[in-house]
C-alpha cells in the first residue's frame, strides 16, 4: 500500500466555493504582440482560494492572459498590455509595482519542468535566499516542508545534493512546485502542468493540484477538459474571433461544463467545434 506524506489537506477540488472572494479583478485586459492583438476586452474575477481553469483551443490567448497575472510579459520585449489587475486593491500593471516581491505572491509552473541545472537542495535553497531567508536550520524547515506538500520527500529527502536533472520529469514537475511553493505563495499560475508527462506522472501532478485548493488560489490552463471538470472550481471559455482571443464564457465549472450559456461553449466541450 502507498504511503502518503502530503502536509497539504484533503481532496476538495470540484464543487463551487460557497462565497467567492475576488482575489485578482481582471478588468478590459487586452494583448497584443507587435501591435497584433491576441487578446481583447477581457474581465473576470478569480477567485480566493478556488481552481479555475482556463480553456479553450490553442492560439486563443490562455498562456497570454495567463502571463499577464504576474508580469511575466514584461520578458517579451513587443508585448502590450491594457486594462487592469487588481490584486488586493493594488493594479499590478502599474510601472511602480516591484516584481520580485509580485512574483514571490504569485509564481508561475509552466508546461515544461524546469529545473535549475543544480542540487534538489539549492533549487529550494536560491529562492528562499534570494528572498531574504537565512539561517540553516530555517532553509532546511522550509525545504523540507515544500518538498512534503508535493510529496517529494519520500523520495529525495536522502538525496537532496544530487542534481535534480536526474530526476524523472514528473518529479521535476514536482519539485518545480515546491519551488514556488516554498516562497509561500498565495497565487499559483500554471500553464499545462501535466502535458509534458506520462499518465502516471499527469494524475500525480493533478492530485496535487487538487490539494492546493483552498490553501491557495490556482489558475491553471489546461487543453484537457476532463481535468478541467475533475479540478477547477470555475472555468472561462476562450475563443478566437477574427484572429483575436475572447473570454466566451466564464462561471462555474460544473455549470459551465453541464448547462453552458453560450452556444460556442457547447460546441466545444461537446468536441463538435475546436
Ligand atoms: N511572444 C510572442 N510574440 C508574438 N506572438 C505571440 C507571442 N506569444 C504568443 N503569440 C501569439 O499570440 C496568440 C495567442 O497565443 P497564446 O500562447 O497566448 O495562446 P494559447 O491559447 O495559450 O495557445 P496554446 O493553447 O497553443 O498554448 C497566438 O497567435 C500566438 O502565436
Amino acid at each position: 500500500m502507498t504511503t502518503r506524506t502530503y502536509t497539504l489537506g484533503q481532496v476538495k477540488a470540484g464543487p463551487p466555493c460557497c462565497e467567492p472572494e475576488a482575489h485578482l479583478r481582471v478588468r478590459g485586459l487586452s494583448v497584443a504582440y507587435g501591435g497584433r492583438p491576441v487578446l481583447e476586452d477581457v474581465s473576470l474575477d478569480i477567485y480566493r482560494g478556488c481552481i479555475t481553469a482556463l480553456i479553450g483551443p490553442s492560439g486563443c490567448g490562455k498562456t497570454s492572459f495567463l502571463c499577464t497575472l504576474n508580469r511575466l510579459h514584461d520578458l517579451t520585449p513587443d508585448a502590450n498590455v491594457h486594462g487592469e489587475v487588481a490584486f488586493d486593491g493594488q493594479d499590478i500593471l502599474a510601472d511602480s509595482v516591484n516584481l520580485l516581491a509580485l512574483r514571490r505572491r504569485i509564481g508561475m509552473i509552466f508546461q515544461k519542468p524546469n529545473p535549475f541545472p543544480l542540487s534538489i537542495r539549492r533549487n529550494l535553497e536560491l529562492p528562499l535566499r534570494e528572498h531574504g531567508v537565512r539561517g540553516r536550520q530555517l532553509l532546511e524547515e522550509k525545504i523540507e516542508r515544500a518538498l512534503r506538500d508535493v510529496n517529494l520527500w519520500s523520495e529525495v529527502g536522502h538525496r537532496l545534493d544530487s542534481s535534480a536533472l536526474a530526476l524523472s520529469g514528473g518529479q521535476q514537475q514536482r519539485l518545480c512546485i515546491a519551488r514556488a511553493l516554498v516562497l509561500e505563495p498565495e497565487i499559483l499560475l500554471m500553464d499545462e502542468p501535466c502535458s509534458a508527462l506520462d499518465p502516471i506522472a499527469s494524475a500525480a501532478i493533478e492530485d496535487l493540484i487538487a490539494r492546493l485548493q483552498g490553501r491557495y488560489t490556482v489558475v491553471i490552463v489546461t487543453h484537457n477538459l476532463a481535468q478541467a471538470k475533475r479540478l477547477a472550481n470555475y472555468a472561462a471559455f476562450f475563443w478566437m474571433k477574427e484572429q483575436v482571443g475572447q473570454l466566451i464564457e466564464f462561471g462555474q465549472c460544473r455549470r459551465l461544463f453541464e448547462s453552458p450559456a453560450q452556444a460556442l461553449t457547447a460546441a466545444y466541450i461537446s468536441g463538435a467545434k475546436g
